[in-house]
């Protein structure tokens, strides 16, 4: 017997748990330990897309999945059928098998079906069993075995009916075929596949499958988010699903969450640039090299979040080219001193930019101070860049984040750019402050005992402004 409440498995599809850390205001804390946190945080955002997929019978349910699952084929998706939860039918209910209601949410185990899922959903693989619609059991076959994967989709007529079931589902399709249509495909499918008459099939039809489409089915219906009209016949529906699902797999989770966090684009030249800035051996010159090509990107890409008003040009050709015309109201703020490594970039994509200063001091994670802080005199009126190459605890974002916004700055008017994110310092900014954006090149694993981000890259100030040990080190050795 599964005993997770709705909220719980709705805990589980949403919300973040870092296992081994205790919670203080907002952030997770490490008890202590070795190098890297006990559980991983970044897997627990790895959960695979759930697709719930209903409809009265024959509908075409299995046609669209198997079209979704084909044009997926690049993916790791499994299919779940709720068939194949249907209870065991006992001798007695054998005996009189045309008085039994195989339509009725109750001829469904859903507990196991549950269990089964949340499983799944947690990387564990499952046995599931295959039903025999001739024999009316699930232990005749022997139970498919199914491996974790990125995509599951949960097919079947009452799959929207359970709350606990629908909490599960990231993407909700519900098949809309005719009335008319579904009933002679079925008649069709039944006399052929599962070996009945014609009459035992429109006796059952209007005795069970019709009342409770009216009265199960359809009613969960408003709980999709699509509706497919004509089932696999309609094309253009299911490659606009098969569209979004690759977007948000190709997502890191936590955007999945947070709409207004954005990680740029990874390509094997960022990865290439990441690898050298993180590894400990880098030379100061070459850190601060690309660094600087990181960050650039970073800056050009939260550039392209700010407004713009549409603009055309007459190009040397005399053709028109209509184009768009930058913001104008735009400042910097940088926090000291690592966000200062990020200047140079912004005013090599801004001319003459103004750039504002805040020194927060850091003494333990849980008492920082801001004690200085220098900025523009009509900030208010401006959109501004907040400059941190680190995001660890959020501890420091909060506090200038808070500082821009009481100097009157709309929360939607910042954008918080940095290079490496960890998903607690992620989580507390986007919910502290949901209508900044966050722009960053990477989410890493989370915080260490000194919550310092792992993997991380060490000091960014020290390493890049030259005034770590090991660079004093060096250059006493070259002397
Ligand atoms: N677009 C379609 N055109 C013709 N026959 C279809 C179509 N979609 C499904 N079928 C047939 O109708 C029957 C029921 O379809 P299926 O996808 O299994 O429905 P469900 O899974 O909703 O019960 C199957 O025999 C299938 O081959
Ligand atoms: N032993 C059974 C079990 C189920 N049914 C019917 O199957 C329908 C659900 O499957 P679909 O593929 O059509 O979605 C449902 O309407 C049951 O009446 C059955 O006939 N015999």
């Amino acid at each position: 017997m599964n005993t997770k409440s709705v909220e719980d498995l709705m805990e589980t599809s949403t919300e973040v748990h870092f296992s081994g850390f205790h919670m203080d205001n907002g952030l997770e804390q490490r008890k202590a330990g070795t190098e890297e946190p006990t559980t991983s945080a970044f897997d627990e955002y790895r959960q695979p897309f759930v697709i719930g997929v209903a409809g009265g019978s024959a509908s075409g349910k299995t046609a669209v999945c198997d079209m979704i699952i084909q044009q997926l084929h690049d993916q790791r998706v499994v299919l779940v059928n709720q068939d194949s939860f249907y209870h065991n039918l006992t001798k007695e209910q054998l005996t009189r098998v045309q008085d039994y209601n195989f339509d009725h949410p109750e001829a469904f185990d859903s507990e196991r079906l549950l269990s089964v899922m949340d499983k799944l959903k947690h990387s564990q693989a499952v046995d599931i069993p295959k039903y025999d619609f001739k024999c009316y059991k699930n232990d005749v076959f022997p139970a498919r075995r199914v491996n974790p994967a990125d995509v599951i989709i949960l097919e079947g007529i009452l799959v929207f009916h359970d709350p606990r079931v629908r909490a599960l589902m990231n993407m909700k399709i519900f098949v809309d075929t005719d009335a008319d249509v579904r009933l002679a495909r079925r008649i069709k499918r039944d006399t052929a596949d599962n070996a009945r008459n014609i009459e035992a099939v429109l006796d059952q039809y209007s005795k069970f499958v019709k009342p409770a489409f009216d009265d199960f089915i359809l009613p969960t219906k408003k709980y999709a988010d699509i509706i497919i009209p004509r089932g696999g016949d309609n094309h253009v529906a299911i490659d606009l699903i098969v569209q979004h699902i690759r977007t948000k797999l190709g997502q890191h989770d936590l955007c999945k969450i947070y709409p207004n966090l954005y990680v740029i684009h990874s390509t094997f030249q960022i990865r290439g640039m990441h690898t050298l800035i993180r590894d400990s051996q880098t030379k100061k010159h070459d850190f601060v090299f690309y660094a600087d090509r990181l960050i650039r990107l970073v800056v050009e890409q939260g550039l392209g979040h700010l407004p713009f008003t549409e603009k055309q040009v007459i190009a040397p050709t005399g053709s028109v080219y209509s184009g768009v015309d930058f913001c104008k109201r735009l400042c910097g703020v940088s926090v000291i001193r690592s966000g200062e490594s990020m200047e140079n970039a912004l005013r090599a994509c801004c001319k003459g930019i103004k750039i504002g200063k805040i020194l927060i001091h850091r003494e333990g994670d849980n008492g920082q101070q801001l004690i200085y802080e220098k900025l523009p005199n009509d900030i208010s009126d401006r959109h501004v860049l907040l400059l941190d190459p680190i995001l660890g605890t959020g501890n420091s974002a909060v506090q200038a984040i808070s500082l821009i916004i009481r100097k009157g700055v709309p929360e939607s008017n910042i954008i918080f750019l940095n290079l490496i994110s960890a998903p607690q310092g992620l989580h507390v900014v986007c919910k502290r402050f949901p209508r900044i954006k966050i722009v960053t090149s990477e989410i890493d694993n989370g915080l260490n005992e000194d919550f310092r981000v792992v993997p991380g890259m060490g000091e960014f100030g020290d390493r890049y402004f030259g005034t770590d040990d090991d660079d004093e080190l060096e250059e006493s050795r070259s002397r």
